[in-house]
């Protein structure tokens, strides 16, 4: 008997030591929307000639209806696409349902699914050329017809990108290796372009973008600059090798200069040297010193603005305009047109892979 009774006096402590977590439960949750306070709010509207009372038994479950609601954590859904902050809903699974709850939860889990989908059109993407998408914003043109070297129909991008895939035996993409420095480059005899700039400015990112339909060809990329150490080659078929230059500034390599000063001077078969800028971040005065370093060495070289995913369209036109600025006045190896792409979105990629494959004069081959 005693034992009976200490067990109940237990089993009344479980109980309440239950009910104080419940509640904490509920107190945690309770600016939570219940789906009561939905049909309040019109989220979830009641069907017609249902009174309040009937509603809140519906909605609120006094009949213990199990229903869950967990907070999507960090206000993401599990599929990791982030809701509007005034779409933020707890996700909701029922487990004993009546139809009208049915058709309630229905509704609601329907909203969240439109919620949880993957953007599908890329909203804001650029057409072949971005330069073209900025052009509306301002009366003088921003890249004349007569400097562009390249002006491609969307049929000879077509072909272009086609050198970017790979064919088999006949046409093999892949990484070559990476050189230390120019003296353990390798022997090729085809057309060579260089990809340089600051470190972290998206050199590598671009690579990986220019060869995202080579399976199992990886780019390293990173976030932290000085992330590129030595000049990696990667060999287009028989139309071109792509070199990846480490970045100068940040956490450079201690012998950056002896890697790059040399590549340009001795590096006979380079058709082109690819100076990034940061389109975003507009063109810094490390920049500038860089720019002056390469045009000491009389190499033919472009500049590529990326980035441009990241900023608005006045902001991207302010800093193109800056980067025309330099190319009239400071420079002269430098060619006229400049190129806007993103790494990330891959915006601008295809007319860029046709530019380079007019200056190594692959799509006559
Ligand atoms: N939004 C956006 N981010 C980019 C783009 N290109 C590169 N990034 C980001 O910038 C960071 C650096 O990119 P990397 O490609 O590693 O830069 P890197 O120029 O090769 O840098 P180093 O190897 O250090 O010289 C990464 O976090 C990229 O995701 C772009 O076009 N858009
Ligand atoms: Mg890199």
């Amino acid at each position: 008997m005693s034992h009976f009774s200490s067990f109940t006096r237990r089993g009344v402590i479980q109980l309440r030591w239950l009910g104080s977590r419940l509640n904490c439960l509920f107190t945690k949750y309770r600016d939570i929307p219940t789906p009561g306070i939905m049909a309040q709010t019109n989220l979830i509207k009641p069907k017609k000639g249902q009174t309040t009372q009937q509603e809140k038994q519906l909605h609120i479950g006094k009949s213990h209806r199990s229903v869950l609601y967990r907070k999507c954590s960090s206000k993401r859904c599990q599929t990791g696409h982030k809701l509007h902050p005034t779409s933020y809903f707890p996700r909701l699974q029922t487990f004993e349902t009546s139809s009208s709850f049915l058709s309630c939860s229905r509704r609601f889990s329907n909203t969240a699914a439109v919620l949880a989908k993957p953007p599908t059109a890329k909203k804001n993407s650029f057409s072949l050329n971005p330069i073209d998408d900025l052009q509306p914003l301002i009366q003088v043109p921003i890249l004349p017809q007569i400097e562009r070297v390249v002006d491609p129909t969307e049929e000879e991008v077509q072909r272009a990108t086609q050198l970017f895939k790979p064919a088999a035996r006949r046409h093999k993409i892949e990484f070559v290796l990476s050189a230390p420095n120019p003296d353990y480059a390798p022997e090729n005899n085809t057309p060579e372009i260089a990809i340089m700039g600051r470190s972290n400015v998206g050199k590598s990112t671009l690579l990986q973008c220019l060869f995202r339909e080579v399976p199992d060809l990886e780019v390293k990329t990173s976030k932290t600059p000085g992330h590129t150490k030595m000049a990696n080659f990667f060999r287009v078929g028989r139309a071109m090798t792509l070199v990846d230059m480490p970045g100068y500034g940040y956490r450079q390599p201690a012998d950056f200069v002896h890697i790059v000063e040399d590549y340009l001077i001795q590096r006979k078969n380079l058709r082109m040297a690819v100076f990034m800028v940061d389109g975003a971040a507009g063109i810094a005065s490390w920049d500038t010193v860089a720019i002056e370093m390469i045009e000491d060495f009389k190499r033919p070289y472009v500049l590529v603005m990326t980035k441009i995913d990241k900023v608005s369209r006045h902001v991207l036109l302010r800093n193109v305009l800056a980067v025309r600025q330099v190319i009239k006045e400071r420079t002269k190896a430098c060619l006229p047109q400049v190129f806007l792409v993103s790494g990330v979105t891959g915006d601008g990629v295809p007319l860029l892979q046709y530019f380079f494959a007019h200056v190594t004069d692959s799509l006559k081959k």
